[in-house]
């Protein structure tokens, strides 16, 4: 297996960011290296309040078409963009809180996720410096602290796989995930897009891994667009370098939805002035 994964498509040459109209897109956000920078440990990331507030702003102008697309649960997603409780798709699409409100999840057999619990944490036990994050019916099996290792994680994370057939495997940045089979972030964008207020709008989605890539590929033929946050093949239409520019372009959508509100009341109130 190769950690790149059958990407091939380069996207050095990319246009200039567009400004999509707030009231005919979907907005679908990737965390962890797109709304907030990578940290050396996963529990020491953060949303800046200013980016909050952005998002707030875009989620009340798009009418609720705005959502997160994350390998972290719901619940860790919440916590991040507290107070706003948004749309939500985690764990790679194994867990979503949908347009409506409602709560999906996949759970593995009882027995199995604990079988796979106890192998995964007697393997990296013995590899210092990584650490396994458990989500329930999925597993991440970090190696950022030590580099060294990631050949014997990813041995490790391909021997569950191999006795678990319902399991996959789903490489990231420093990181090997073990997730359902079938559950991606394509699959998730596609859910939402199917279901009230996403249905009917173009998806915009930008992400930074390549779990993300799916969901690249759903919003390329659902003639979106999709927009890659830094270096690496990628079947992305845009680019952006950094997490910055992201928050920079965010900050350029609200304005935009904000000035077209305005206008659009303006218009409003000068027909009902000449009626
Ligand atoms: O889909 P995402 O929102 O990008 O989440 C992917 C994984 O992100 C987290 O791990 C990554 O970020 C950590 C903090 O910056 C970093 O220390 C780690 O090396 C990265 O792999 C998170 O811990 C995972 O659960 C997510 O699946």
């Amino acid at each position: 297996m190769t950690l790149t994964s059958e990407i091939q498509v380069n996207t050095t040459e990319t246009p200039l960011l567009p400004h999509p109209d707030s009231q005919q897109y979907a907005f679908f956000f990737d965390v962890d290296g797109t709304l907030a920078e990578i940290r050396d440990e996963p529990d020491a990331v953060s949303i800046p309040p200013e980016v909050r507030q952005h998002l707030q702003a875009l989620f009340t102008a798009s009418s609720g078409a705005l959502a997160l697309i994350s390998g972290r649960p719901v619940e860790q997603l919440d916590q991040l963009v507290a107070p706003l409780i948004l749309p939500a798709a985690g764990v790679h699409g194994a867990e979503m809180r949908d347009g409506e409100g409602q709560f999906h999840r996949v759970t593995l057999p009882a027995q199995m996720a604990k079988d796979v619990e106890q192998t995964l944490a007697a393997g990296m036990e013995k590899l210092p410096g990584t650490l396994l994050e458990v989500k329930g019916m999925a597993f991440a099996l970090h190696y950022r602290q030590a580099m060294l290792h990631q050949q014997h994680v990813l041995e490790l994370a391909e021997s569950v796989v191999a006795k678990h057939p319902e399991l996959v495997l789903q490489p990231g940045k420093c990181v090997i995930e073990i997730k359902p089979r079938g559950k991606d972030k394509g699959a998730a964008i596609y859910d939402f897009m199917q279901q009230p207020p996403f249905a009917g709008r173009l998806p915009v989605f930008v992400g930074d891994d390549l779990t993300d890539e799916k969901g690249f590929e759903v919003v390329n033929a659902l003639s979106g667009i999709s927009v890659k946050v830094g270096e690496g093949l990628s079947l992305a239409k845009y680019r952006v370098k950094h997490v910055r520019d992201v928050y920079q372009w965010l900050g350029t959508l609200q304005r935009h939805a904000a000035l077209s509100s305005s206008t659009t009341h303006t218009n409003t109130h000068t027909k009902e002035s000449h009626s």
